[in-house]
């Protein structure tokens, strides 16, 4: 089991939809070949073993052969993403085991200048984790030892961002607040922002050290708003590349526009020729924090929580048959003449084709902070969707869910932002220059 699940790593392709890999998709994450400071090796073939080090020799024959002789890094520790490129990381980046997410307000008096001044150590800083080096300043020591484990930074920014920096012209229409929904049940103080960091790592250690350090390099010019913090399943931790689950149970993310599929690009990335060059190669990302009923849903059976879904919880597969990737067949009837999949079941009401085509790229964190005033598990989602366009991707299909889907009397929408990112930096570049500074 040990070796296969070294081998599924090596091989981890990357797809969002998948917390560990799957297939069609393509990938960033590599091997690592530079770690941090301490740590000398490279991972090399899976499974390769540690070099053991006798005791014979003493300390400092030991610690000569730590220096000289490189330790070989588990596949998972090993993952690099690249910070520099068309996109940012942590898009079509496959999910993270850890991530966190951190809304920030400029501080009174931080205008363009200094924006831009954070933007710079920001990404500099982003670029350095990522490959797995400490931060270059003040580094905590929290990630040593640890290889970069697909660490991705993000960033993003919100629609106060622009009248702060005295950039309103150069706002995005897309970034129009989203329309209020009748589910919604919004604590201001946790939504929006004025820019947006999401961190991802398959090591908490690695993920927590990104936060802190980029918290830090925030220093006088941006204060924390909010912060949430989530999980996904290990990599490896399945005997197979499988879709996640949230924590209902379910297999979540199955039907996720593929990086492989012809319209994906124009589904989540905004193309050139648009509105503001600045956006090219940028995208829009929906943050939802959902709340899970949980303790109403569990007393559900399973045939009436497959209901609900219009999926099979064992194995995702649609409740007309086949397995996980086959297409629901929305117009079979069953022998009560109903259709099989309900007509309010939550994978009915959000398929593109009952949207006219309305898609996204559906990337979230569960989260799990302990038990509410009420007695009952403060879980659920952290859900992250992205697109090109939020009023072509996740308004028309929220406006559908939120007028008669079946999953919604066991959700609550707890907090909300919406947050433009732009394009990748390049080499020399940092993330939102082209705004910033042209
Ligand atoms: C507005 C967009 C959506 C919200 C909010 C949302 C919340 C939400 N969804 C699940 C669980 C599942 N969702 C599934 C499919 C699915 N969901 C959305 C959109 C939102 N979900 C879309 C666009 C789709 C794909 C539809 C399709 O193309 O067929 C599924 C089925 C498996 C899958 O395809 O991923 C599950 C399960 C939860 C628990 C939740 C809020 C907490
Ligand atoms: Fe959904």
């Amino acid at each position: 089991m040990k070796a296969e699940a070294l081998k599924q790593q090596a091989a981890r392709p990357e797809n969002p939809g998948r917390s560990d890999g799957g297939p069609g998709t393509t990938g960033s994450t590599a091997l690592a070949g530079v770690s941090r400071r301490r740590l000398l090796g490279t991972a090399g073939a899976a499974g390769a073993a540690g070099l053991a080090l006798g005791a014979a020799g003493g300390a400092a024959a030991h610690a000569a052969a730590a220096e000289a002789a490189p330790t070989a890094l588990s596949t998972v520790g090993s993952g690099v993403v690249a910070f520099h490129g068309e996109h940012q990381a942590g898009i079509t980046t496959a999910m993270q085991s850890s991530g966190h997410l951190v809304a920030f307000d400029l501080s009174p008096g931080a205008g363009r200048k200094a924006a831009a001044a954070l933007m710079r150590r920001w990404s500099a800083l982003a670029a350095e984790l990522m490959a797995g080096r400490p931060a270059s300043r003040e580094d905590t020591g929290v990630a040593l030892d640890a290889g970069p484990s697909s660490l991705t930074v993000t960033f993003g920014f919100g629609r106060t961002f622009f009248g702060r920096t005295g950039l309103t012209a150069r706002r995005p229409a897309g970034l129009d607040p989203l329309p209020p929904f009748s589910a919604d049940r919004l604590d201001p103080r946790r939504s929006d922002g004025d820019l947006w960091v999401q961190i991802g790592a398959d090591d908490g250690l690695v993920a927590f050290h990104a936060l802190r350090a980029i918290q830090k390099a925030a220093g006088d010019t941006a204060r924390v708003r909010w912060q949430m913090n989530g999980f996904n399943r290990a990599p490896g931790a399945t005997a197979r590349p499988m879709t996640t689950r949230n924590l209902m149970g379910q297999i979540d993310g199955t039907n996720n526009p593929k990086p492989s599929e012809p319209d994906f690009d124009r589904r989540v990335f905004v193309p050139a020729g648009t509105e503001h060059g600045w956006l090219t190669g940028g995208s829009y990302a929906v943050v939802r924090r959902i709340r899970m009923l949980l303790d109403d849903w569990e007393r559900l059976s399973t045939a009436k929580q497959e209901g609900v879904i219009g999926r099979r919880k064992s194995d995702g597969a649609p409740l007309t048959g086949g397995g996980e990737s086959t297409p629901l067949a929305l117009d079979e009837l069953g022998p009560d003449g109903k259709p099989v999949v309900a007509a309010n079941a939550h994978a009915r009401i959000s398929a593109p084709e009952q949207n006219g085509g309305a898609a996204m790229l559906r990337r979230p964190f569960s989260y799990h902070d302990g038990i509410g005033p009420d007695g009952t598990p403060d879980a659920g989602l952290l859900f992250i969707c992205w697109q090109a366009d939020p009023l072509r991707g996740f308004v028309p299909v929220q406006r559908k869910l939120d007028r008669g889907d079946a999953l919604s009397p066991f959700l609550r929408h707890e907090a909300s932002g919406l947050f433009v990112v732009p394009g990748g930096a390049r080499q020399g570049e940092y993330v939102g220059q082209r705004l910033l500074e042209s």
